[in-house]
């Protein structure tokens, strides 16, 4: 079946409702991560705010997983951690009859203050699934065997909203080639080689990271510590900032084209150096879309360029492509 979620952009995240047990609760679609988790009644009413909050008792499909239990620790420090169940969940009309979802008992003050998300849905490979004693499949697995063509897709825009689809790949939402890559699944994420960059028009070999993953959870693009810096270096007044938690330059900076090879075929995705501020952070000062992964052997391919462009991630022949649009 086809279905699509339109996600509602917010700064740092892209929201879709999805349909738990009848109960709606707005995810964020996070590629970088295979736990599907939901803040629930068991969290103090203090933790729950504003969010939605899942009561299992109120749905007449809810199946206990007794004994078992989860805890993720994300790669910006936020974190949760719970108990499991089995539910019906919907998603635009592609329907995971028992999908296993997961309830915060705990979450981080990152999660309780960011009252756009009512937990996540994780979208990477169930090998990172924090499950025990046994992981469990992801939602995008589940109904894998469902769907005419073994995909997804992401089409994430700036300001308007997004659009994840399962099932299908609407041609009519990119122009040009699809540029595809094989993914090695073996960390869990949609991992790709990535070996070379671009700056102001010119290409350069990446002597740090060879690999990088497409993580829709993920608000910048964080690249190899040496790429950055010489990123920055052709950006007049940047300078890295302990404070700001990056490089930062004056708002009013000329800021060249960046770009990032997809696979080790060649194409490489670029961004426009006008769509590379990511915040203006006061006294005229602005803070970078694309900054240093802090010396991990990953870099992490997150929003600032995937808006750019129509991404399809195929669990099919596990690969990666992204197209103009
Ligand atoms: N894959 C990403 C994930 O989705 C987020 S979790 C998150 C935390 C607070 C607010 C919203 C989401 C975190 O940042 C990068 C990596 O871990």
């Amino acid at each position: 079946g086809e279905v699509s979620a339109t996600p509602e952009p917010n700064e740092s995240e892209y929201l879709s409702p999805v349909s738990i047990g009848g109960q709606t609760l707005n995810l964020d679609f996070d590629t970088g991560s295979a736990d599907l988790w939901v803040f629930s009644t068991s969290l103090s009413s203090s933790s729950i705010g504003q969010h939605a909050a899942f009561d299992p008792s109120k749905s007449s499909t809810w199946e206990d997983y007794p004994g078992a239990s989860w805890q993720i620790m994300y790669g910006d420090g936020s974190g949760a951690s719970g108990t499991v169940g089995f539910d019906v969940v919907e998603i635009g009309g592609a329907t995971a009859s028992r999908q296993a979802v997961e309830i915060a008992t705990k979450v981080s003050s990152s999660f309780v203050s960011d009252e756009n998300n009512d937990g996540l849905l994780g979208l990477g490979f169930s090998k990172i699934n924090t499950i025990e004693p046994q992981p469990q499949k992801t939602f995008f697995e589940s109904i894998l065997p469902k769907l005419d063509q073994p995909v997804f897709t992401a089409d994430l825009e700036d300001d308007a909203a997004g659009t994840y689809e399962f099932g299908r790949i609407d041609t009519t939402k990119y122009t040009g080639t699809l540029h595809v890559t094989p993914v090695d699944s073996s960390n869990g994420f949609w991992e790709f080689a990535s070996t070379a960059y671009s700056i102001g028009g010119t290409t350069y070999q990446n002597s740090g990271a060879s690999t990088a993953i497409a993580d829709t959870g993920t608000s910048l693009l964080l690249v190899d510590d040496n790429v950055a810096q010489a990123f920055y270096a052709q950006v007049q007044g940047s300078q890295l900032s302990r404070t700001a938690g990056g490089y930062v330059y004056p708002c009013s900076a000329q800021v060249p084209d960046f770009g990032v090879q997809i696979g080790s075929s060649g194409f490489i995705a670029t961004i426009p150096g006008s769509d590379i501020t990511f915040a203006e952070v006061g006294q005229g000062t602005c803070f970078g879309g694309v900054q240093g992964n802090g010396g991990g052997g990953i870099q992490i391919f997150g929003d600032v360029l995937l808006k750019q462009y129509f991404a399809v991630f195929n669990g099919g022949n596990e690969s990666f492509g992204i197209a103009a649009k």
